[in-house]
């Protein structure tokens, strides 16, 4: 079954009158993982935000097809991509203190979510995000701390609450784990992947770091320029990359522990 489904999708600036990205294809199974690689303005977020609905203004899906669970996305209402985010599909983002309101309790937040997206009453939203903090491996006393109080990993497992409070099928990582230090990140990569395991949730895994993506995902996409210069299974794309753009990618990468993720991916 697929789950997330992009065939030749063109995404036009219409400002700029050009497009932006030239044509991603890739189909997602429940519990799978995809990876988009390439440097900086390759055009990884702006397939993410096709994908979520929020494209910025003058940008549009100007060919192909989006679908999610067998429906084509275009021509949503933006009432009906509402209903969609969150519920079937979601995403973290780099900055995660960026997306919480500084002056309420990180638990009021999550609870706030759980209910606008589930319509569960006030008790039982607070219990459901007692259990997305455990499930994020975060303790019950974090509930009432503030997000000041938390270290940037910590608030990006709460984002990550937020983001499958309503079980999405789909979840989108967009460089999630950039801003951490390796040993935090090493942490929020083994909490998603615990997630995809245990829940059949679905990653789309963005990021410029390949070691990322070597240790999430089964597939992987490498876009430079909007263009997808190679894509395949990610041991295929890792270790005999064809493409020099992908060469260079792992190579640039190997100073940043790639070699040690692949090595240990092999002894596993
Ligand atoms: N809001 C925007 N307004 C104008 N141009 C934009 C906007 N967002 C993206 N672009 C342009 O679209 C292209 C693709 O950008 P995109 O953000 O998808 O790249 P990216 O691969 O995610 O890069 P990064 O790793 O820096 O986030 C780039 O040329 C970028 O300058």
């Amino acid at each position: 079954m697929t789950l997330l489904s992009l065939r030749d999708v063109r995404i036009h600036d219409g400002v700029g009158d050009r497009d932006v990205v030239h044509g991603i294809s890739f189909e997602l199974a429940p519990g799978a993982a995809v990876g988009i690689v390439g440097e900086s303005g390759s055009g990884k977020t702006l397939t993410c935000r096709a994908v979520l609905g929020i494209l910025p203004e003058h940008f549009t899906v100007a060919g192909g097809t989006v679908s999610l669970e067998g429906r084509d996305l275009a021509g949503l209402s933006a009432n009906e991509w509402t209903a969609l985010r969150g519920s079937t599909v979601a995403a973290v983002f780099q900055d995660p203190a960026s997306y919480l309101n500084p002056s309420l309790k990180v638990g009021n937040q999550i609870a706030e979510v759980v209910r606008v997206k589930t319509g569960l009453g006030r008790r039982a939203a607070k219990d459901r995000a007692l259990e997305l903090l455990d499930s994020v491996r975060l303790p019950a006393r974090v509930y009432g701390l503030y997000p000041h109080e938390l270290s940037g990993g910590m608030l990006q497992r709460v984002l990550i609450a937020t983001a499958i409070a309503a079980d999405p099928r789909v979840l989108i990582a967009d460089e999630a784990t950039t801003a951490l230090d390796v040993t935090v990140q090493a942490e929020i990569l083994d909490l998603l992947a615990d997630l995809r395991d245990r829940t059949g949730l679905a990653l789309v895994v963005v990021s410029h770091d390949l070691a990322v993506v070597a240790q999430l995902c089964d597939e992987v996409l490498v876009l430079r320029a909007g263009e997808t210069v190679e894509q395949g299974p990610v041991e295929q794309i890792l270790y005999e990359p064809r493409h020099e753009y992908t060469r260079l990618l792992i190579a640039e990468h190997a100073r940043y522990g790639l070699d040690r993720v692949l090595e240990l991916e092999h002894v596993a």
